[in-house]
């Protein structure tokens, strides 16, 4: 296997979607997330203010009524009905037992390129688009029935190796971030290991989805998902100002980190 290949600024300023006066907010894409549940309702909050926050045409967001509730409170930007999208982010803050299997697979059938995190890292079979997988360790390890300690002491060996067997891109979370494509690995390092705490995936989710969204007619997901993880990190970096953060602290430094990297 090669050694997996670092991810700049330099090279993720090339995947920020920059609107042009003629854009409107179709053009830019629409984001379909369908996240959240009962028991974890934060998790689609955070993954819509993310989204947001990374800078997309639209959200819209699907899931049970308390969910629904807490997402319009913080973002009344946020539009909680069916219709058209561009790509879909589906599973953050889900129990594969406790899902809306009917939603998710109609949005998989539709061919559009498709997010899948959390209590939807599952359906990866059923899509009929391109696919990006965000598992942690421990949930790769339930994907393909191996050991989370074997693939904590070879993650990059792990990610190649699941990218093969899923035929998707995988993003294997961590202190660094690898992520695996046909003939292609990455590396992100950005990240303070004060991103360790709860939620930071589901933001990690909401920043991926904009990307894939503001880039659908053409998704390269392996240099989408190395730029989400990037601007993922430099705003856990930004938050933390070396020392602890929250995730909607890193939303809110988002829109600045992708200033910088534009600029
Ligand atoms: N704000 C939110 O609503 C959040 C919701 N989350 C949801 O929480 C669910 C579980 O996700 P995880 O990433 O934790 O799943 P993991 O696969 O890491 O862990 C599974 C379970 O193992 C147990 N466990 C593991 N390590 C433990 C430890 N050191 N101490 C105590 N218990 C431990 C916990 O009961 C946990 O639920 C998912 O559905 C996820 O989406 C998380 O994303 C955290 C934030
Ligand atoms: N020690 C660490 N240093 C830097 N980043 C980390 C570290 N541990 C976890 N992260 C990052 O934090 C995020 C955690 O995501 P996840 O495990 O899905 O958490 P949650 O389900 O609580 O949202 C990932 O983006 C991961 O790369």
């Amino acid at each position: 296997m090669t050694d997996p290949t670092p991810w700049t600024p330099a090279d993720a300023a090339r995947w920020i979607a920059v609107p042009g006066p003629d854009d409107d907010k179709y053009s830019r894409g629409v984001l379909g997330i369908v996240t959240g549940s009962d028991q974890y309702p934060g998790a689609a909050v955070l993954g819509v203010e993310a989204a947001l926050r990374t800078g997309v045409g639209m959200v819209r967001y699907l899931g049970p009524r308390r969910a629904t509730d807490l997402v319009l409170h913080r973002r009344p930007e946020a539009v909680a009905s069916d219709g058209r999208v561009q790509a879909w982010l589906l599973g953050s803050g889900m129990d594969p037992v406790d899902r809306d299997t009917t939603l998710m697979e109609r949005a998989l059938d539709q061919g559009l390129p498709v997010v899948l995190d959390g209590g939807a890292l599952d359906l990866r079979a059923r899509a009929r688009g391109p696919v990006v997988l965000t598992p942690h360790y421990r949930e790769l390890a339930r994907v393909l029935g191996a050991d989370a300690s074997e693939i904590a002491s070879d993650p990059a060996g792990w990610a190649s190796r699941a990218s093969v067997e899923l035929d998707a891109t995988v993003l294997l979370k961590g202190h660094s971030t690898y992520v695996a494509g046909p003939g292609v690995l990455l590396r992100v390092s950005a990240a303070p290991a004060w991103l360790a705490t709860a939620g930071a995936g589901d933001a990690l989710g909401g920043i991926l989805g904009a990307l894939v969204a503001t880039h659908a007619a053409d998704p390269d997901l392996p240099a989408l998902a190395a730029t989400a993880a990037l601007v993922h990190g430099l705003a856990a970096e930004r938050a933390s100002a070396g020392g602890p953060l929250t995730i909607l602290d890193l939303c809110a430094s988002i829109p600045a980190v992708i200033a910088e990297l534009i600029s």
